[in-house]
């Protein structure tokens, strides 16, 4: 038997429909994985190996080759463009990144401060648009940011919308669309092309089957 397949799955947010997702094309790998305290599991009759990697981490392992195969959001491959194959769109996790802010406030200052877990989605944005900023790095309550006037705007992820609503803020502009994507690293997609491509062939065919 050839070697196993190292998939890099993202615990946390994704880790489920992307379980049930592999679970659809045949790779059983249990939708709980995520609560066990376990990093590696093995599934030697699936010829398979499954590291849980935090989701802003699995582009890492991927690119180095640690994994051949991830599961991560477009808006992190957007924010760190690492030399890995994006090779299917998998349609979970649907979000969007999206600018906000306090209502009424107008962007008239000079350089207006924007804060963010994703700089370099935001500074391509904000360049995009003629717009000279100054980013605020931020690791997480994002919309804390514009309520205490540290920032004059945000570039984060919206959902549902619950977070904007009950902080009083507004979405000025939606950036881009985000769902979770199959990342390949390119050496692994010649030396395990067979594997890797009856596995993008089996997820194409479920996701073919939930469109109809
Ligand atoms: N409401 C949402 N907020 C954030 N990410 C979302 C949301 N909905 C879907 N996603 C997707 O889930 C991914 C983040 O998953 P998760 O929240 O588990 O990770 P994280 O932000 O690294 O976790 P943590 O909050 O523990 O730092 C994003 O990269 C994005 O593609
Ligand atoms: O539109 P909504 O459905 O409300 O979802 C969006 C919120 O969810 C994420 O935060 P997360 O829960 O990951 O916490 P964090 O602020 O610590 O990153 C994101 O950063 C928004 O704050």
């Amino acid at each position: 038997m050839s070697k196993p397949l190292t998939i890099a799955m993202p615990k946390g947010r994704i880790y489920e429909e992307a379980a049930v997702l592999m679970q659809k094309a045949g790779y059983e790998l249990g939708a709980d994985l995520d609560e066990s305290r376990k990093l590696i599991l093995e599934f030697p009759e699936q010829n398979i190996r499954v590291m849980m990697a935090k989701p802003m981490d699995v582009v890492t392992y991927v690119e180095y080759g640690a994994a051949d195969i991830g599961i991560a959001g477009k808006d992190v491959l957007l924010e760190q463009d690492r030399d890995v194959y994006e090779v299917l769109d998998l349609k979970i996790s649907p979000c969007y990144v999206a600018v906000a802010g306090l209502p009424d406030q107008p962007l008239s200052r000079i350089a207006p401060k924007i804060a963010t877990k994703y700089p370099k989605v935001a500074s391509d944005y904000f360049r995009e648009q003629g717009e000279q900023i100054e980013i605020i790095p931020l690791n997480g309550s994002i919309e804390l940011a514009p309520l205490i006037g540290l920032a004059d705007r945000i570039v984060d992820i919206v959902s549902t919308g619950r977070t904007l609503k009950e902080n009083g803020l507004v979405e000025y502009e939606k950036i881009t669309d985000i769902t979770s994507r199959l990342i390949v690293n390119p050496v692994s997609y010649r030396l395990k092309s067979n594997d890797i491509e009856e596995m993008v062939a089996k997820l194409s065919e479920v996701m073919e089957g939930e469109r109809q």
